[in-house]
Parts: C-alpha cells; structure tokens; sequence
C-alpha cells in the first residue's frame, strides 16, 4: 500500500552479485543455489506489487573464464532449474511468466541450450509477466550482434534495389540503406521489451559490467549493501521508492528526445 501511493516500474532488471561471497561467509558449498532461492522469492515480490518484466543477469560470456568445474556446476544448476521451472507447480505456471533468454545461445552446452528452446518453446504463448534471464551475454555482444543483423537487412536491400534499378533517387537510397536507432533495436534481444526503469546490482557494486548498457540511458540505479543471497522485500521496496522519488524527473526523459 506504500508503494500504490507512486509508480509502480514497468520493468526491473538485476545484476545478482554476491553469490560466492555469501557461500565463502556462510561456509556453504554453493552460493549459487541459495542465490536461486533468493531469485525466486524476488520474482514473486516482484509480480505481486505489479512489475510486469523482469530481467536477470546469470551468467557472462566472461564468466566462461572461470574455473571449468565452476562453470560446469553453475551450468548444471542452471539446467536442474530451469527445467524446475517447467513444472506444473512452478511459479512460471502460477503467474503465466513468459521467459526469454538473451545471448550468444550457442556458447551454452547441449543439454543447457535443449533447456532453455525448451523453456522459450513451452512459455511463449503464457500472457504473464516476462522474465528474460541474460546467459552466455554480454551488452557489447548483443549490440555488436544487432549491428550485424541490421547491416545484413540493408545488405539486402541493396541488392533488391540494384535488382530493380535505383527508381526512387540516390537520396532515397541512402536514407533507406543507413542503419538506423531503430534498425538496431529491432535486432537487440530486448526488442519487444521496454527498458529497465530500475537496475539493482546487489552487494554495493556500482558497476554495470557489460550488462544492458544500450536499454539502461535513463535507468534508476540502485546498489544495495546486501549480497544477492540476502536481498529481500525491504530491499525491493527501498529501491522501488527511490524510483518513485526520481520518477518526475525520469518521466520527462526518453531516447526519442535525443
Ligand atoms: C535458471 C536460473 C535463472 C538460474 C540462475 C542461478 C543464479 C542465481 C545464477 C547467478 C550467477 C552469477 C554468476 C551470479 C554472480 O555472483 P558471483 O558468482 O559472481 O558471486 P561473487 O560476486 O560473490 O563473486
């Protein structure tokens, strides 16, 4: 009731860090799971105050640097999970969540990648909340991806054009051939995805690490002190407050604007 008096965000995405330490000051084997744990008590937080996207960052394509049994373990939690979450009882039947993977899929291991075709696959038709949860990615790879799409497309225009001969003028054949903003938006994975009016990235980081950094202009940033393990209700309630604090600033901002 506190958080009905403002806006209630459209979209929140969080950078889940933390994990390890709170495994290394809790003398616990994986700080990983605990960490779903946690992801799932805020996905619910999340959806019963409004929020209608969720967007998660699991795992970079830096983190194939880590250790090979790290990697290993966190892929096969991520496997174990998803499948989870495929269930009947599962909170993605509960609310109906739509889930997305964003990234460079074909880095993911085979029974990994048949997970998450599978997820997209058996969720695409819920009318729920959306959750995309960002694997094997990287922002600079998903725009460097979305530069190639879009010069592809033109590329074909190109040809169509020369096919046909240039009956509309050179001037229109530049217009028409430039890559544009929107060209590129199309193509990033968060296309049909507004952008995240709050970015929370936990245990006090203030960076943003490579995670949505084209969707994230006018984004509320938050770094809470918590590890991702410990963050709660009261966390998300602070940060969603502070947005609405922001938010008569925030409301006069947008990308067309530019
Ligand atoms: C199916 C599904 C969505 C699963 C997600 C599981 C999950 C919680 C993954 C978190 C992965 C990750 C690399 C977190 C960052 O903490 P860290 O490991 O870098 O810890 P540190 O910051 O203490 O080093």
């Amino acid at each position: 009731s506190v958080l009905s008096i403002g806006p209630i965000p459209d979209h929140i995405a969080f950078i889940m860090d933390g994990n390890r330490r709170y495994a290394k000051r809790t003398q616990i084997s994986t700080g990983h799971r605990v960490g779903f744990s946690a992801l799932i008590s805020v996905l619910r937080y999340c959806y019963e105050i409004g929020v209608k996207y969720v967007t998660i960052y699991a795992f970079s394509i830096d983190n194939f640097k880590r250790k090979p049994e790290e990697v290993q373990s966190t892929m096969d939690l991520m496997k174990e999970k998803i499948d989870e979450l495929l269930e009947e009882h599962s909170i993605v039947n509960k609310y109906g969540i739509r889930m997305n993977f964003w990234g460079n899929l074909n880095l993911l291991n085979d029974a990994v990648r048949l997970s998450v075709e599978k997820a997209m696959r058996n969720t695409s038709n819920n009318t729920g909340p959306v959750l995309s949860v960002c694997v094997a990615y990287t922002s600079t790879n998903e725009i460097a991806h979305a530069i190639e799409k879009s010069c592809c497309q033109k590329t074909e225009m190109m040809k169509r054009m020369h096919a046909n001969g240039f009956e509309n003028g050179v001037v229109e054949k530049n217009t028409q051939t430039m890559v544009t903003v929107v060209d590129l938006e199309m193509h990033l994975f968060s296309n049909d995805c507004p952008d995240p009016d709050i970015i929370i990235r936990t245990s006090g980081e203030t960076r943003l690490s490579n995670f949505l950094l084209w969707q994230s202009s006018f984004s509320h940033l938050q770094n809470p002190t918590p590890l991702w393990p410990e963050f709660s209700l009261r966390h998300l309630v602070w940060a969603i407050l502070s947005y609405q604090r922001a938010y008569p600033y925030l409301q006069n901002r947008s990308k067309k604007m530019l």
